[in-house]
């Protein structure tokens, strides 16, 4: 089947919606992921068309692999976004992509585009672990390896190592301001993101540093943002079904439910798309929307996530569809994370918290509760014991997080060594003992001090719930029907 490219749209009855031969680029993204494609680009190119401004073609920059850059790069950029679900729209190929390179491969090329003068926005979604900070502290991880290799002065491969390179060299040629947008499911993401370039460039040399420091404290804005859309990883499946409708083959398609939404503080540098036209919300209360999105839809999907794992479902549409776990999903947003946020203005939380459960049910998007309950050393934490210490401070106990969270531990409790899928796989092993209990691995994960403070650690009342409830998920395991008795023991908690 012919690859999609601008050249074989031609003969076909789809066209793309940008004048390609006008587009400039203005925008570097960094962690061109799924949820990039099916989320900023989409944003950005409604944008350019609704305001004629097609000054924001976007350079798209995959960082651990080449295979979305080998994806693209023959399709001219152009990729499909299919929805997926109830009110979903027709198949649209996106054109806002202008170019797509390997981080990985060339990582000078990267910095010379974060550079050049045309580039205004640097846009990320590099997922929590590609920040390498310290949750406790909010700090660059100064000892992790790659950051020091990169601190060292070679052309940079970790996100924050080629953002700073990027700026060190706008400050010498005066390439003009530039702004720093983050879009990964972090609290204070933009604060975070600006806090970590500065401790890199405060770890270059003296002679390096000052110059820097000040120039970025003049020329560099970091909004924080809360982005939102279901975007499953792609599957074989997904490109035969875009392929059928297409008529071409794309590599580089993308699934998503239709929701979609973008929070975004009012703190730029220099220009930007007007993407208020394409229905972001510009906002000087992001930090309110981004807990609320955390602490109610990412910390249900986590829970969703480990509760199916440990029944063997495959994806967080199946597991919603129990009740048992709908029910401590749901008590756990209104009893615990609900009274311990702020809203935003005008959000009704109950309201938010039954849309959320019916966007997981989307029976269509197929998204899996391996990914979801990926790296859950870099989620748990802010997902869920923000949520559990809300409680305990309250004077109430946190009986459904610590359900999540003592899925979250039989899960990295049962997983094999080599297929737990988190940054620190091999570390969360080292504490776990060989004889793997509740009385056991409960308190050598709550030592675990990358993931949960010394408080929380040290917590009786806590400590009791995830013995509780690890007990509960570990007997069930041997059941023939796990499903059933499972649901049954959480129902009488
Ligand atoms: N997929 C969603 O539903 C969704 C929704 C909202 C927000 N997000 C945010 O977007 C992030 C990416 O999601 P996705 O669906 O695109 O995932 P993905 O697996 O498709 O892509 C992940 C991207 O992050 C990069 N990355 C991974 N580890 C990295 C590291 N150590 N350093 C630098 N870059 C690294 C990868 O190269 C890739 O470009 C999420 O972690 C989340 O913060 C995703
Ligand atoms: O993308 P992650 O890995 O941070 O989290 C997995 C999901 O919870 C997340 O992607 C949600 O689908 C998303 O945050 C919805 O907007």
């Amino acid at each position: 089947m012919e690859r999609l490219s601008i050249a074989a749209l031609a003969g076909t009855g789809h066209k793309v919606a940008l004048q390609r031969d006008q587009l400039e680029p203005g925008i570097v993204h960094l962690g061109l992921g799924a949820f990039a494609r099916a989320h900023t680009a989409v944003f950005t190119e409604d944008a350019m068309l609704a305001a004629d401004d097609p000054q924001w073609g976007i350079i798209g920059v995959t960082q651990r692999s080449d295979a979305v850059a080998r994806q693209l790069t023959p399709q001219d950029g152009l990729f499909t976004v299919d929805e997926r679900g109830e009110g979903a729209a027709p198949a649209r190929i996106v054109s806002s992509i202008v170019e797509a390179i390997s981080g990985r491969d060339n990582p000078d090329l990267v910095v010379e585009r974060i550079a050049a003068p045309a580039t205004k926005i640097v846009t990320l979604t590099i997922t929590e672990k590609g920040y390498r900070f310290n949750p406790q502290t909010r700090n660059l991880d100064l000892d992790d390896a790659e950051t020091i290799a990169d601190l060292g002065g070679r052309p940079p491969r970790t996100t924050v190592g080629q953002i700073t390179r990027g700026l060190q060299q706008r400050c010498r040629t005066g390439a003009g301001p530039v702004t720093v947008v983050s879009c990964d499911n972090l609290p204070g993401n933009g604060e975070l993101t600006g806090t970590l370039v500065r401790n890199f460039a405060e770890a270059l040399p003296a002679g390096e540093s000052d110059d820097l420091l000040a120039w970025i404290a003049a020329n560099v804005a970091f909004p924080s943002t809360m982005v939102d859309r279901m975007v499953p990883a792609t599957t074989d499946g997904d490109l035969a079904a875009v392929e059928r409708e297409l008529g071409l083959r794309d590599e580089a398609a993308v699934v998503a439910e239709p929701f979609k939404q973008w929070v975004i503080e009012d703190n730029f540098a220099a220009d930007r798309p007007r993407w208020e036209e394409s229905g972001a919300l510009f906002s000087n209360d992001v930090a309110a929307w981004e807990s609320a999105k955390l602490r109610l839809l990412n910390a249900s999907h986590s829970m969703l996530a480990y509760l199916g794992l440990a029944v063997g479902m495959e994806t967080i549409a199946d597991a919603v569809e129990v009740d048992a776990f709908r029910t401590a999903c749901r008590s756990m947003m209104l009893e615990e994370a609900l009274p311990s946020i702020t809203l935003p203005a005008g959000m009704d939380g109950e309201q938010y918290c039954d849309e959320v459960l019916r966007r997981f049910a989307n029976p269509a998007l197929g998204h899996t509760t391996a990914k979801v309950g990926s790296d859950g050393s870099q989620k748990v934490g802010l997902r869920l014991l923000t949520t559990v210490r809300g409680t305990l401070d309250a004077g109430r106990e946190p009986k459904w997080a610590a359900l999540a969270v003592a899925a979250w531990m039989h899960h990295v409790a049962g997983a094999p060594a080599t297929e737990l899928n988190d940054p620190l796989a091999k570390e969360l092993q080292a504490v776990l003992p060989e004889d793997r209990t509740a009385d056991t691995v409960v308190p050598a994960l709550l030592g675990f001090r990358p993931v949960v403070e010394p408080y929380l650690a040290g917590h009786e009342t806590f400590k009791a719930l995830l013995l509780h409830w690890y007990r509960i998920i570990d007997n069930n395991k041997a059941s023939d029907n796990r499903l059933a008795s499972l649901g049954n023991e959480i129902n009488h908690g």
